[in-house]
């Protein structure tokens, strides 16, 4: 069996890295340098790092030299996230050298551009699914998008490569993934899924591992990592098989 895959999390705002609780704008704990906290995660074994443009998916400006200087400094795979939503976006985020990029927002509000960009970059795109229960959130997770399971089922047709499954109810608050969730999605898609939001343990990331054969391939840590609660060295040993 695959193991799980884990993506330590640098989340971006005003050039800062911070952690937010239910990806509330205002909720912000910051925790200094994003590049110093990318290297950390990269001298401790990582073989992916999740990068968040927070304020380009708030709309409250962008840090794209920054998230630029921090994907160029990575030898490792980087899946980009935050703000993506137009032919310049894109391409400013492709052009950073990152390995996919994650989109949220587009996929609710411009569906014909996110089926031309699927078409053309293929598994370079992923598409977030950021809900609140079945309910999907777009603009930086404060305006709601629609179904959950409708906008998966186009997007399969479109043939998405990925999927970042994101509860917004558990993201940033050590409460532990939402397990029905990730199977719920697994269930009605054949892509790999990244899971996102509320890992607190080592037990957790167990507990995400053992949805590997359903289709889970990965798992995104954040706030777990920055608040110690356990160290990423220990999180890639629990999971690995
Ligand atoms: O990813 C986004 O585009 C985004 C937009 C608005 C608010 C938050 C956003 N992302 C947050 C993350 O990806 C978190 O880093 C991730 O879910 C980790 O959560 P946790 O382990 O609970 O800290």
């Amino acid at each position: 069996m695959s193991t799980l895959e884990l993506l330590p999390a640098v989340d971006v705002r005003d050039g800062q890295a911070v952690r937010l609780v239910h990806g509330e704008s205002g909720s912000e704990t910051s925790y200094g340098s994003p590049l110093e906290a990318a290297l950390a995660w990269q001298r401790s074994g990582a073989e992916w790092l999740h990068l968040v443009d927070l304020d380009a998916a708030f709309g409250t400006g962008d840090n794209r030299e920054l998230i630029a200087e921090v994907a160029g400094a990575m030898d490792i795979k980087v899946e980009l996230s935050g703000g993506i939503r137009d032919d310049a976006s894109l391409a400013a985020a492709l052009a950073t050298g990152c390995t996919r990029v994650n989109l949220g927002t587009a996929a609710l509000e411009t569906p014909e551009w996110v089926a031309k960009v699927i078409a053309e970059h293929g598994d370079k795109i992923a598409v977030g699914l950021d809900v609140r229960g079945t309910t999907l959130r777009g603009r930086g997770w404060t305006r709601d998008g629609g179904d959950l399971y409708e906008t998966l089922e186009r997007l399969n047709s479109e043939g998405c490569a990925r999927y970042v499954v994101t509860d917004i109810a558990k993201d940033g608050t050590l409460q532990g993934p939402n397990l029905e969730l990730l199977r719920n999605v697994c269930a009605a898609t054949d892509r790999p899924v990244v899971a996102s939001g509320g890992v607190s343990s080592l037990d957790d990331l167990r507990a995400i591992s053992e949805l590997v054969p359903l289709g889970v391939e990965g798992a995104i840590v954040g706030k777990a990592l920055y608040a110690k609660a356990f160290t990423l060295e220990e999180a890639l040993e629990a999971v690995a098989r």
